[in-house]
């Protein structure tokens, strides 16, 4: 699945269905595997949750988003076929999440490349489900740092951190992905099926349980005005690095 929405992948409400409208109809597809997810925009995998779906809209809205944003990780997260993430540019906050949330990241070795739960950074939280993803990944003590300092790592640092499991030459992404993919398909479907929800269940069953509690967090928290007021200055702030 190649994401293809310019300028920067952000995940818009239009996005975000479409990656679980095309995710289900895979899901569904008994030829069908495994995913490989790459960007087809230069340099940037994804910019993370679109930040004018978060931004002087109504609760309802708010509520409509987070409950899509839950939707998309809960049908990756819990997905029955192999997920890679070939991580061919920066992915902050959600795009981040999108990776961490497959079965396997690989990401291209360019420097200027960053990745990671960069929430903080923005003056907003990211939610339990989240943390646990990233804590899943990398261990408590590197996700507790990270993830309170809003921290983007360089390619080459998420790797040291085990945010990213390999680094490849921008060329060889693809290729790597492939045998990445083609050594996961070796096992029995059932086995390593198994074996992923042994592993993912307590996670997912924890949004799930707490589903409309976390919408309302959402909702409740992303309205208060200062809340609010942070995003639009960091909107700014990403208007005026281009001038
Ligand atoms: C309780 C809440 C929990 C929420 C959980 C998750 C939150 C998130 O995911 S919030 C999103 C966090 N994302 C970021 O912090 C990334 C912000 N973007 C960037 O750092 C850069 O844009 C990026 C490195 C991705 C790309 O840099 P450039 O190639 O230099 O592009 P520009 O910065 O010029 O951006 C082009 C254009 O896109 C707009 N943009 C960028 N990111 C987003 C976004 N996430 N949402 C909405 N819009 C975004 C940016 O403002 C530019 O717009 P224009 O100026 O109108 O062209």
């Amino acid at each position: 699945m190649k994401f293809k929405s310019p300028p920067v992948n952000s995940l818009s409400l239009d996005f975000i269905t479409e990656f679980c409208i095309g995710l289900e109809k895979l899901e569904n597809n008994r030829e069908c595997r495994g995913v490989i997810f790459t960007s087809a925009v230069p340099n940037i995998f994804s910019s993370g949750l679109d930040i004018t779906e978060m931004c002087g809209k109504s609760m309802e809205h708010y509520a409509e988003f987070w409950r899509a944003v839950q939707e998309m990780w809960l049908r990756l997260y819990g997905s029955n076929m192999v997920t890679v993430a070939a991580v061919n540019g920066s992915s902050p906050a959600g795009g981040c999440l999108i990776a961490l949330t497959c079965d396997y990241r690989i990401m291209v070795e360019n420097p200027k490349f960053v990745i990671g739960l960069n929430e903080a950074q923005l003056g907003i939280v990211a939610p339990f489900w989240f943390k646990d993803t990233f804590v899943n990944t990398v261990g408590h003590r590197v996700a507790e740092r990270s993830l309170q300092l809003g921290s983007l790592h360089s390619a080459s640092e998420a790797h040291r951190l085990g945010l990213v499991d390999e680094l490849v030459p921008e060329v060889k992404l693809q290729e790597k992905a492939a045998a990445v993919m083609a050594q996961w398909l070796a096992l029995p479907d059932h086995a390593r099926q198994l074996t992923k929800s042994m592993m993912r269940k307590a996670v997912l069953d924890r949004l799930v349980a707490h589903r409309e509690e976390d919408v309302q967090n959402f909702v409740n928290f992303i309205s208060k005005e200062s809340i609010q007021k942070s995003l639009r200055m960091y909107m700014e702030m990403l208007k005026k690095k281009k001038r």
